[in-house]
């Protein structure tokens, strides 16, 4: 695609000659139609030296070419001026294209002028519209479009319509919608998509909607810096790319335009991950501050006649808080236990939980995160309690009534042993439910292994609600037993918060009983037929296969996840054969994650099939520094892959028959699709490795294509997955695993020597 030349040359362009591609030619030339000057051409060498600015220098020429409409046939001088020899590496900026002059329009525009860009401004009036950032021009649609290459719609998909009549200015150029809806599911296809079908030949790029005009307007220090983008053509989302990372964005490729009703949907969600806890907290709160009302406050005025109605400011909340808190750090720890006693009674842990415990489950770290709130309100308003007027009040009045009646209290041993000990556990709870807290947060849970994180969030959240459990006990210990405190029959509030935690804790410790707790590792673990072997392996993270008769018959079952296969040899026998009973495919996406420092060709993934040893194969190609995917003895290479040594590398290929399309997602980069095999499925025995190459079906080794190095995450699906679904492989984050091929459920046969180790190698 040339995004420069901005698609077909317009009329005045193609009159004065001179275009400019940015990018080189297949025999590595910069490429220049029609060059009349010998200075022109130096021009262009110094465009190519300073590569970066290419896109820019070709734009100011492309303009220069407006501006010298006048000029036929020889280049004059001025046309040099404007990238005079010598002094590329101060280029003229880029020009870039706003379409509407709105607050949004407004906003972007002038972050982009700051940032060194060249502004100009598509407008239906360019004679009046208002205000517009200092440096900027404004022009009629037409003229804008064809000044630039990228354009940014800053206008309400409702008026996208005149659009079409600009399709042949528009043609070839990158269009960015930024436009969001006032509801969700308002139309049936997402604007951008809209857009692509209004003007089927442009480019379009979904970006900038998840920011507000306000934030561009304070800077990105202010502002939320994370641009989420989605787009069909790679090349205009790198050009998005680099434009809002010149503006101090972070970016974030969320895949192709299929994407952009994920987009669009985003700045229409309210919390939507807190709705439940934050109604669950409310839940709780109201209805136990009611509670307290009626018991305490009510009950004193109609039994006692005493008003202490100030108790609703500091006593009632300091007693609903913690409750609520408690209560609530219970129900994160519940759904797991409950998981636990659904699986001892399934006897595996591969079938799917219910749907309400799957979304239980994924709100705890909400639900904690208030408990944790709930419980630091407690200590803010428990801190105040010796300054309270109430308070200092009844200790002046009995110390007074002590002097006047000439009384002493004792010391008692017992009731110092009880505060202190109600004391350190509500602080030693607190201390460690904030550890809980921190560790929660993305930045510092990504910096732990998942062995240490899971350590944190079970064993350390385990300690924290017995002792803030224990806490609550200390607190009623003498008060339990004494009618005076069942108030109109009615039991304290803190005895109700302590129903949850105590069940929590004492099916917690069924769990750990040892009998329980074997068949529950089993579970978790491994098959009964790989038992003994896998808890070796997983035991001294360290399993060596050296006889290939010994374990050739046998095939472990195992959860992988964080862990990978080492290849530590260069043979050509060790690999690791992975299994799965189906024998048809009609689609297919494998991903796997790999680390190598090989120099040489490499196999990655092998699958082969009776009629055809590469039946699906992902290979590197050193000589000519290609990825091949193999599918039935055709292929598609793909070259300009940062394939970089000594480092991970997410690898995801696509393909579908009925296309006969194949993609490879490249540390979560898409290529573009290619043609290979169309209509014929994958089908026969499949035998499927890694570490080695088939060069007939389970055999055939070739030492010089064998792969030396790490290899983990392995996951094949029977379909093709959704941009949105690869960029969660490639970033780790709760993706769907293989229905075919699963990693944390994986049943594999190891030959020769291959290790299985912890993933984790670096510390943090
Ligand atoms: N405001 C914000 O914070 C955010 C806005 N957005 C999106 O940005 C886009 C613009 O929003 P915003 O700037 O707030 O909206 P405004 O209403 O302030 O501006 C919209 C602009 O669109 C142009 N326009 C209006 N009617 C028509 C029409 N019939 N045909 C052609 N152009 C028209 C006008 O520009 P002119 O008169 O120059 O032609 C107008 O200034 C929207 O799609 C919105 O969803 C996205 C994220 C945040
Ligand atoms: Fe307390």
């Amino acid at each position: 695609m040339d995004l420069s030349a901005a698609g077909k040359p317009t009329e005045r362009q193609a009159h004065v000659g001179p275009r400019c591609h940015f990018g080189l030619s297949p025999a590595g030339q910069v490429t220049w139609a029609k060059t009349r000057s010998t200075a022109l051409t130096q021009y262009l060498v110094e465009c190519f030296v300073h590569r970066r600015y290419l896109h820019s220098l070709c734009q100011s020429v492309a303009l220069s070419a407006d501006r010298l409409s006048s000029m036929s046939t020889e280049v004059k001088p001025e046309s040099v001026s404007l990238c005079p020899l010598g002094t590329a590496a101060a280029p003229e900026q880029e020009l870039l294209c706003i379409f509407g002059t709105g607050d949004f329009g407004r906003s972007l525009g002038q972050r982009l002028l700051q940032s060194g860009y060249r502004l100009v401004y598509g407008s239906r009036r360019p004679h009046s519209c208002g205000p517009l950032p200092q440096g900027a021009q404004v022009m009629s649609h037409v003229a804008a479009a064809q000044s630039a290459s990228v354009i940014l719609l800053c206008i309400h998909r409702e008026h996208y319509g005149f659009l079409d009549k600009l399709a042949p200015q528009l043609e070839g150029k990158v269009l960015v919608d930024v436009s969001n809806n006032l509801k969700m599911n308002l139309y049936p296809e997402a604007n951008a998509e809209y857009l692509q079908r209004l003007i089927p030949g442009a480019h379009v790029v979904k970006a900038f909607n998840t920011l507000s005009a306000w934030a561009l307007q304070n800077g990105p220090s202010d502002a939320n810096r994370q641009v989420y983008l989605c787009g069909n053509s790679a090349e205009a989302k790198q050009a998005v790319t680099e434009m809002a990372t010149k503006l101090g964005f972070s970016v974030l490729d969320r895949g192709s335009l299929s994407a952009a009703r994920e987009l669009e949907d985003f700045p229409l969600q309210l919390f939507p991950e807190w709705r439940l806890p934050l109604r669950l907290a409310v839940g709780f709160i109201v209805p136990l501050y009611l509670y307290l009302l009626i018991r305490d406050i009510v009950y004193s005025y109609v039994n006692q006649g005493k008003d202490i109605s100030f108790r609703l400011m500091v006593s009632l909340p300091n007693t609903v808080f913690p409750i609520v808190s408690l209560i609530m750090l219970a129900l994160c720890y519940l759904p797991g236990v409950i998981a636990a006693f659904f699986q001892l009674y399934r006897g595996t842990k591969y079938k799917r939980f219910p749907d309400w415990l799957d979304r239980w489950m994924l709100c705890r770290k909400q639900l904690g995160l208030l408990a944790l709130g709930l419980a630091s309100l407690h200590v803010l308003y428990s801190f105040i309690i010796p300054i309270r007027y109430y308070v200092r009040f009844r200790i002046s009045k009995n110390t007074i009534s002590q002097i006047k009646e000439n009384r002493t209290s004792e010391f008692e041993t017992t009731v110092a042993w009880w505060s202190d000990s109600f004391y350190a556990m509500g602080m030693l709870g607190y201390g460690l439910f904030v550890v809980l807290g921190i560790t929660s947060l993305p930045s510092v849970s990504n910096a732990l292994s998942w062995k240490e994180f899971s350590f944190i969030q079970s064993k350390l959240g385990y300690l924290t609600l017995f002792f803030c459990t224990f806490h609550t006990y200390l607190y009623g210990w003498n008060k339990f037993l004494r009618p005076d405190y069942y108030k109109w029959y009615t039991p304290p509030a803190y005895m109700l918060s302590l129903v949850v935690p105590s069940v929590v804790l004492v099916l917690k410790l069924l769990l750990l009983l040892p009998c329980v707790d074997r068949r529950l590792t089993r579970i978790h673990e491994v098959t009964a037929a790989a038992a003994d072997a896998d808890s070796m392996c997983r035991k001294s993270s360290r399993y060596t296969v050296d006889n290939k008769k010994t374990f050739s018959s046998l095939s472990l079952f195992s959860d992988l996840s964080g862990s990978m296969f080492t290849f530590p040899l260069q043979t050509n026998r060790a690999h690791v054969r992975l299994n799965t009973s189906r024998d048809d495919f009609g689609a297919l996406t494998v991903c796997h994650r790999s680390f190598t420092d090989l120099k040489r060709d490499h196999i990655l993934f092998s699958l082969a099939i009776p009629s055809n040893a590469n039946g699906f194969l992902i290979f590197w190609d050193d000589t000519n520094k290609e990825m091949e995917i193999h599918i039935k003895e055709k292929k598609a290479e793909y070259y300009g892959l940062d394939y970089k040594p000594n480092m991970w590398h997410s690898v995801c290929t696509t393909w579908n028959s009925e296309s006969g399309l194949v993609q490879l997602w490249f540390d979560g980069k898409p290529s573009i699709r290619k043609l290979v095999t169309v209509g014929s499925h994958i089908s026969g025995r499949m035998i499927i490795m890694i570490g080695q190459e088939q060069d007939s079906h389970g055999g055939g080794f070739d030492i010089k294509q064998s792969f030396v190095g790490m290899m983990s995450d392995v996951h094949m699906w029977d379909y093709v997955l959704s941009p949105c679904e690869i960029q969660r492989y490639t970033d780790d984050i709760n993706y769907t695993p293989g229905n075919v091929l699963n990693w944390r459920a994986l049943e594999f046969q190891i030959f020769d020597n291959v290790v299985i180790e912890d993933k984790l190698m670096t510390c943090h």
